[in-house]
């Protein structure tokens, strides 16, 4: 399969290409997509915070235009990263996937977290630097362990007061320094329903990028204690049997990935293939 959408550090000051526009409102988007032609973008009258060369979209040079705050402008309309996550073309949604990640951290690294001095954009690696300090910042990611706890027919699933309504998913916490993958997930699983598993085998990755997680996919076996769901993470946590499932996460999560390559394995289904 050939990808349509890579990485790149390009050169700001070169002319030319493709841009996509991003607010607090979401990206861009006309009747032509989420592509606009750099030149003309640039003349659109944006209040650009920071500019970004990030890549190629099938060969063509592609930039980000991260402007300030919320974005009014006649004719197109804004939405936002999730949106395109779940509908429409995945590739689209990686670039812009990788372009939120590149703004968001640009924007939170504009100044030396060592001495406070403004800090610029390098152009041979993505990186933000302080020429004082001779300090890079590189673009944030946190590691996110994300596991499905099963029992044989059945699978631990909760639910987080943050969730749509009716909504179960698997487990889920960010790794804490000095931990292993796995020490991560035993301590989120503990904190999270305080039950043990064992036999913890990793499953896939998966870039998440709301803002910046890594999700590390892993599948357990329940080995002992009752669900006692965490209080104010935690809304309910229950075992569901694979043939009576609640409305489960997105089609192309890591979450929705774990619990149906388990039910298709018990039902004898084909696995499915994890969308990365
Ligand atoms: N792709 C998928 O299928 C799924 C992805 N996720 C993602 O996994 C991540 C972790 O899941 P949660 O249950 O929300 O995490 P969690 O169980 O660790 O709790 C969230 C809390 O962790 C703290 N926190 C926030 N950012 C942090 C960071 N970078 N490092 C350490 N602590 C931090 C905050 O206090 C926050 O309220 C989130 O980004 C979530 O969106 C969660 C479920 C499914
Ligand atoms: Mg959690
Ligand atoms: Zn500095």
């Amino acid at each position: 399969m050939s990808q349509r959408w890579t990485t790149a550090v390009l050169d700001t000051s070169q002319p030319g290409g493709w841009a996509v526009a991003r607010c607090a409102q979401g990206f861009a988007f006309d009747a032509n997509g989420v592509l606009f032609p750099r030149e003309w973008l640039k003349k659109q009258n944006l209040d650009v915070l920071a500019e970004h060369g990030i890549g190629h979209f099938d060969g063509e040079p592609v930039y980000l235009l991260e402007l300030h705050g919320a974005a009014d402008w006649e004719g197109v309309q804004w939405q936002g990263l999730r949106q395109f996550m779940m509908q429409g073309d995945f590739d689209t949604y990686k670039m812009l996937a990788y372009a939120a990640q590149i703004g968001t951290w640009a924007r939170e690294h504009r100044f030396c977290g060592s001495c406070g001095q403004a800090m610029t954009q390098i152009h041979w690696e993505r990186a933000m630097y302080c020429q004082a300090c001779d300090l890079r910042s590189y673009p944030r990611i946190s590691p996110s362990m994300i596991v499905l706890i099963t029992r044989g027919d059945e699978i631990l699933l909760a639910r987080s007061p943050r969730f749509v309504t009716g909504v179960y998913s698997t487990l889920a916490g960010f790794a804490e320094p000095g931990e292993s993958a796995e020490d991560c997930v035993r301590r989120e699983v503990m904190e999270e329903v305080q039950v043990t598993v064992r036999n913890i085998r990793y499953m896939g990755s998966q870039c998440w990028p709301f803002p910046h997680s890594m999700m590390l996919g892993f599948h357990a076996e329940y080995d002992s204690g009752d669900i006692v769901p965490q209080a104010d993470e935690i809304e309910d946590a229950q075992w569901f049997n694979v043939h009576d499932l609640p409305p489960l996460p997105a089609s192309r999560s890591i979450a929705r990935y774990l619990i149906d390559h388990y039910v298709a394995e018990r039902l004898g289904l084909p696995a499915p293939v994890l969308p990365g």
